[in-house]
């Protein structure tokens, strides 16, 4: 079904809102959950819909706090555990409204082509290169990620690399696993007095700064922004001062155009004899034939990789092979390398609470329009209805940031009281939320489609 337009009537609606419980439908009783606050008098739950018609795909094993809070909502849930190929979501995507992921799942331009009924992507993770942003906010799909609910996973576990290579940990570990002992101290150091470089001192590169402080490493780090150091750590000015500086380095930057290959053969030449490399960011930030040949040569006395250029789409035995990327035997080969599979964010409270933020992101969109923290839309947000408010409709409409559309929509609201009003644009995309009242059943049949028939629309939402 087609959750953008008005499926029951607005007086059918308010029938069902003046019913008192048990009689109440459970989609209508409940107050809408908004984080923070719960104000008086009590929110009225919008739905533009029938709640059970509500179609939401996750994938990747997203945590089960997600699943749980979905559901509440009584949204039908599809639950997968891995992530699915391009060809197999363009099939899965069709009549979903809203889709959550990982890392994994690329949602590419052809992906959103074939998503008729999208209106909003969950990224229950940090990065969010995995979308095609643009073209989702061009349709109208706003997207949401939790920022920093994993940032201090991936700080600690870098934090434990670090003493691990430099103890050979990895390399004794599998030795005494296969029968051999090998009690060793050659090339094994404190960390202490040490200097850590971190490239990209944003959320995860700065918590690493403070916990690496605490052990007693110096830190020195590189970013496009200057940005404030914690406790004791330098700014550098380039990546080649860093390169010489340090002792280990620990790569934090988001996968991006500048950010691909950002430590290949030059960065290698540049660093020290004997550094140790960590990458937990995006595996096209290293390039891996140069990181072997590095080790080889022993420029690298040891890495740890989290994060590669291909990944397997779901856990399994045999999957991370030569047939992924090619040099995989290879790199297995090299001496004190730690590999993992991409697991810097996978703890139990980080995926709990990411579970949590981002379904509570989506239902926000969903139920009330909020936009607030979208990584790609314009942010807006109305403060939320109250039963007080009897007989207000919200519209929200998408549309193309080009002069004379606010005009146009303000013409068809013209007849309605509007109690309250927020828009705001971010590119190409604007986005309006309009609280109106006085809305009868058949007015509001002809508002969605008038607000349909704008040459600027991209889409229409009613909430009531
Ligand atoms: N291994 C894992 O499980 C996880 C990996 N990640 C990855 O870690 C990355 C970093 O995460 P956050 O610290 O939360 O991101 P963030 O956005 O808070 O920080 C990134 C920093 O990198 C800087 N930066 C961007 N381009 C740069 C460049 N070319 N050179 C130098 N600095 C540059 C930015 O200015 C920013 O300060 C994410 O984008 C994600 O890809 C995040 C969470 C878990
Ligand atoms: O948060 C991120 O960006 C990560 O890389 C973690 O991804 P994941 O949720 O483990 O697929």
């Amino acid at each position: 079904m087609d959750i953008s337009k008005p499926r029951q009537t607005v007086d059918e609606s308010m029938n069902q809102l003046s019913l008192s419980p048990p009689d109440k439908p459970s989609f209508l009783t409940g107050t809408v959950r908004a984080p923070g606050s719960y104000s008086q008098p009590p929110k009225r739950a919008l739905k533009p819909f029938a709640s059970e018609d509500i179609k939401i795909l996750l994938l990747e094993n997203v945590n089960q706090s997600a699943l749980g809070n979905l559901k509440e909502q009584g949204y039908q849930v599809e639950f997968l555990k891995s992530s699915l190929s391009e060809d197999e979501l363009v099939e899965k995507i069709k009549g979903v409204h809203a889709v959550g992921i990982r890392s994994k799942t690329r949602l590419t331009r052809r992906v959103l082509e074939a998503a008729d009924n999208l209106i909003v992507i969950g990224c229950f993770c940090i990065g969010t290169n995995q979308v095609d942003l643009e073209f989702a906010a061009e349709r109208g799909i706003a997207v949401f990620n939790s920022p920093y609910a994993n940032s201090r996973s991936v700080a600690e576990l870098v934090i434990g690399e670090i003493i691990c290579l430099s103890r050979q940990v990895g390399d004794r570990s599998m030795e005494i696993h296969y029968g051999e002992w090998n009690k060793v101290s050659n090339g094994c150091w404190e960390i202490r007095g040490k200097t850590l470089g971190i490239i990209g001192y944003g959320h995860i590169g700065s918590q690493l700064s403070v916990l690496a402080e605490a052990m007693g490493l110096h830190v020195v780090y590189y970013d496009v922004l200057p940005i404030m150091p914690l406790g004791s750590a330098k700014q550098l000015s380039s990546l080649h001062e860093l390169l010489h500086r340090a002792d280990f380095i620990s790569c934090h930057v988001p996968a991006s155009p500048e950010t691909k290959n950002m430590i290949s053969n030059a960065e290698f030449a540049a660093m020290k004899n004997g550094s140790y490399l960590i990458n937990a960011s995006r595996g096209t930030v290293v390039d891996i034939p140069s990181m072997i040949a590095a080790s080889k040569s022993g420029k690298l006395a040891g890495a740890a990789i989290d994060v590669y250029p291909a990944e397997p789409a779901g856990n399994g035995k045999g999957k991370f092979a030569d047939s992924l990327n090619s040099w995989t035997s290879e790199l297995c080969s090299c001496r004190n390398i730690i590999m993992t599979p991409h697991i810097g964010g996978s703890t139990e409270e980080a995926q709990y609470n990411i579970g949590l933020e981002v379904s509570d992101a989506l239902t926000r969109y969903i139920n009330e329009g909020n936009s607030v923290s979208a990584v790609n839309f314009p942010e807006v947000s109305l403060r939320s209805l109250t039963e007080a408010d009897t007989n207000v409709v919200r519209v929200l409409f998408a549309h193309k940031n080009v002069p004379g559309v606010l005009r146009q929509v303000n013409e068809i609201l013209v007849n309605h009281n509007i109690k309250a009003q927020f828009s705001d644009s971010r590119g190409e995309i604007a986005y309006l939320v309009a609280d109106i009242s006085d809305c009868s059943s058949s007015s509001l049949e002809t508002l969605h489609s008038r607000l349909e028939s704008l040459p600027g629309k991209i889409n229409t939402r009613l909430l009531y």
